[in-house]
């Protein structure tokens, strides 16, 4: 059995690092900064999205801009790691998980390598042998590929996808899978408008809804 986990919103608050990469990005662009609320709207669809967000709130629709500020957040993004956070009772799910037999993956739409790097800075890369990124595949979330890819990789078992947001509840639908919503993640709507099959508040509860979700392994 598989638990797939979103990583931005879901497993760690990185939004002060993606606010302070997404400032210089826009101050290399001439731009005024954005605040942290505004930018914490942006997360969730990765990088190409996230820029063309930014220079949106400028008034700017400019493809030749947005590649600039791409490659300027993607070459920062590895070590945009310092004001990230696990959300409380992470670590301790993670371990109770692996404890209990499951294979662990993160899908996400942040860049592969980046997601490596905080997990590795975290000190959690070797709980998730399998993570796939916004740019491991041709497709990102919320179309089901990349979410597929990685239960496969994890065994193809019986599976849930744990997400924060609208992304990731339209892409566990999509690809079939039980959603359980984190709710203190960065999602925009309320979240009894969010398609799940479980919500979780604290990640303390997260073993037991799990195992509520998911079938009895076999004797
Ligand atoms: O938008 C991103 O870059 C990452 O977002 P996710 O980890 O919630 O998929």
């Amino acid at each position: 059995m598989a638990v797939l986990f979103d990583l931005d919103g879901t497993l760690i608050d990185s939004v002060a690092d993606i606010h302070r990469l997404s400032n210089a990005a826009l101050a290399g662009e001439g731009l005024a900064p954005l605040g942290l609320e505004t930018v914490r709207g942006f997360i969730g669809r990765g990088v190409p999205h996230l820029v063309a967000r930014l220079l949106a709130a400028h008034g700017i629709a400019d493809p030749e801009r947005a590649a600039r500020m791409a490659a300027l957040i993607a070459g920062s993004y590895d070590d945009a790691v310092e004001l990230t956070q696990l959300y409380p009772g992470v670590r301790d799910a993670v371990a109770g998980l692996q404890a209990q037999g499951h294979a662990l993956g993160v899908c996400t739409n942040k860049p592969a390598s980046a997601a490596r790097a905080i997990l590795r800075h975290m000190g959690l890369l070797d709980a998730f042998p399998v993570v796939i990124g916004g740019d491991s595949l041709d497709l990102r979330k919320p179309d089901p590929a990349p979410l597929l890819a990685t239960w496969r990789a994890c065994g193809a078992g019986p599976a849930v996808y744990v997400g924060d947001s609208e992304v990731d509840a339209a892409c566990a639908e999509a690809a079939g899978l039980p959603f359980i919503l984190y709710e203190h993640g960065y999602r925009q709507i309320p979240a009894e408008a969010l398609p799940h099959a479980a919500i979780l508040g604290d990640f303390a509860d997260l073993p037991e809804t799990v195992a509520r979700l998911l079938p009895a392994p076999r004797a």
